[in-house]
């Protein structure tokens, strides 16, 4: 099944927030406006009547890379026959259409859609719109800004707005949608970093799966010692994927399980090594140095590594998201994100800020809690989702 609509699905309420926000801009001023159907008198009562999707220059709903084969054919001309051609009757009653009584079927089948010219106060209440859907003022002022220009004084429609705000949406995010890179050196070691709750481990139990999917040796080791639960945690998806989850006493000091974790993975001659870490950020401090250490403890061993330190952000937390980055920038050497908890959060916008702010890659993004609820972070399919583009 397409990812795209099962995304689009659970970013629902990000995209039906942004999308009734969009509605009512455009009706607040806009003036209503009779679309004729066919300019040329078509001879068939079926002919279909365009969708107000017509109206728009046909933007990239086509374009759109080919994986999500069924979800952009519902906007265009297809659906549109059904809907035209209500009645079951057959051939002769078809015909009868032509003339007045063709004329009149097509009155019927007139569509309006609203258009507002775009003016300060439209930019305005878009600039809103979007800072309310947690896009943070400066990108929302940024994407407002991209969105008009060329196009001040224009009349525009509610589906033309959307698939601008996903055009910009897209540019935005393009450079930041980058898997986990690969690399020969083996283990590579991935440290994953986040507060509590995050989906760190959630997280690194999908990942594990995925990689062992591919054929890959993965290690796992349960870096946060301070918290049982955590471990157990981790243990139950390390059994779920298939992979070796070192652990060690709670309490214990994490960086030698990291230490011991290395030389096992190195043992094992192991692809990749991942660890968990405490998401402690009440005591900054403690948490800067324990980082610090295991990155000391694992360099012994491989002064390359850490070769990833991944960040696992909880989109649920909308704009907290951007001062957790700035934190673990701080502290740890963060070269990826992953955000976790798109399904069903109205504060998908936040991805965009993220991207607009810190320019850092975005490898994956979590959209549910079962282990093959990761994706990889597909710009334009995320862009379609959060605006409700060819959801109408
Ligand atoms: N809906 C949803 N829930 C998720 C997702 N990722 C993680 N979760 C849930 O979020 C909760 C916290 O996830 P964990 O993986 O335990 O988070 P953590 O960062 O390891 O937390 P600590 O162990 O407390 O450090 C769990 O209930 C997960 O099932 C996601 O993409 N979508």
């Amino acid at each position: 099944m397409a990812f795209f609509s099962k995304l689009k699905d659970r970013l629902f309420k990000s995209s039906s927030k942004l999308e009734q926000g969009l509605d009512a801009i455009v009706e607040d001023g806009g003036e209503e406006e009779t679309l004729t159907p066919d300019p040329q008198p078509a001879p068939e009562a079926e002919a279909p009547a365009p969708t107000p999707a017509a109206t728009t220059p046909e933007p990239e709903v086509t374009p759109a890379p080919a994986p999500q084969p069924k979800e952009p054919e519902a906007t265009p001309v297809e659906p549109a026959k059904p809907v035209a051609a209500p009645s079951p009757e057959p051939v002769a009653q078809a015909q009868e259409t032509k003339g007045i009584l063709g004329r009149l079927f097509k009155r019927d089948e007139a569509r309006t859609v609203t258009r507002r010219v775009l003016d300060d106060d439209m930019i305005e209440q878009l600039e809103e719109l979007l800072i309310a859907s947690d896009m943070g003022v400066d990108t929302a002022l940024r994407v407002t800004s991209n969105m008009a220009e060329g196009r001040f004084g224009k009349k525009l429609s509610t589906d033309e707005i959307k698939q601008m705000l996903a055009d910009e949406v897209t540019r935005v995010m393009e450079p930041v949608a980058k898997p986990l890179p690969l690399y020969s050196k083996r283990p590579q070691v991935v440290l994953v970093v986040g507060v509590n709750g995050s989906g760190k481990t959630t997280t690194i139990g999908k990942l594990a799966s995925q990689f062992k999917s591919a054929g890959k040796k993965v290690v796992i080791a349960a870096g946060d010692t301070f918290r049982a639960a955590a471990v157990e945690q981790l243990q139950v998806w390390g059994e779920r994927a298939g992979v070796p989850v070192l652990t060690a006493p709670e309490g214990s000091d994490p960086a030698s399980l990291a230490f011991d974790a290395m030389t096992r993975a190195q043992e094992d001659g192991a692809d990749l090594l991942m660890i968990d870490t405490a998401g402690r950020l009440q005591n900054r401090a403690d948490l800067m140095e324990e980082l610090a250490k295991i990155v000391r403890v694992i360099r012994k061993k491989d002064e390359t590594a850490p070769h990833n330190t991944l960040l696992v952000l909880d989109a649920t937390t909308g704009q907290n998201a951007l001062n957790q980055v700035e934190v673990f920038r701080n502290i740890s050497d963060v070269s990826g994100l992953v955000m976790t908890k798109l399904d069903g959060t109205a504060k998908g916008g936040v991805l965009v800020a993220l991207a607009d702010k810190f320019g850092l890659p975005i490898h994956a993004i979590g959209v549910g809690e079962q282990i093959d609820d990761l994706a990889p972070f597909d710009p334009k399919d995320f862009a379609k989702a959060l605006t409700g583009v060819g959801s109408s």
